[in-house]
């Protein structure tokens, strides 16, 4: 919107802002960046963690604490069914993940809060995740698509886009 007089008037400045606005810019993270959960095997955690971003799937997050994916599904019921199938892992490995769900998808992300980096447990709940995406039908998904930002919620999805008539 170019405005003849210099800057636009404060109310179309408002009218014109993003909804959402970040309150901080978050750098990138990458497998240089990792830091390993006090106690863990680095050079393993490592390795399996080389595995997952090289894959595709899987990006380093959280200052390289975190590793992240979206998962997309055909419907609300293969997301909910996936999220319990990683729920009933989650309990017997005692380890949760940091999620979020909106219709058709789930973004996951592993951590280690205590002590805080990535650990095996977070490289194993991974795989598992990859696993069981396949089960319940994971479909591909476009890099953008996938790359939520650490931080970012989720945008609301396909459930909002009118079916045809
Ligand atoms: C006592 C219990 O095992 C701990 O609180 C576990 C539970 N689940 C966990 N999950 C994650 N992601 N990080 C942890 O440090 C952690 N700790």
């Amino acid at each position: 919107m170019a405005f003849k007089f210099g800057r636009a008037p404060r109310i179309a400045r408002q009218l014109i802002k993003p909804c959402y606005t970040p309150t901080q810019t978050r750098k990138m993270s990458s497998l240089k960046d990792l830091k390993i959960s006090q106690g863990h095997d680095g050079q393993a955690v490592t390795e399996a963690a080389t595995a997952l971003v090289e894959s595709g799937k899987w990006q380093v997050c959280k200052q390289g604490k975190g590793l992240e994916r979206t998962f997309k599904f055909k419907t609300f019921k293969a997301t909910w069914d996936f999220m319990n199938a990683v729920a009933d892992e989650c309990k017997k490995q005692r380890h949760h993940p940091e999620w979020t769900n909106i219709y058709n998808k789930t973004h996951v992300r592993w951590t280690t809060h205590n002590p805080e980096g990535l650990s095996s447990l977070d490289t194993t709940m991974a795989s598992f995740c990859d696993a069981a995406g396949e089960k319940f039908g994971v479909l591909l998904t476009e890099p953008a698509e996938a790359n939520v930002k650490s931080g970012e919620p989720l945008k609301a999805g396909d459930c909002c886009i009118k079916k045809s008539l």
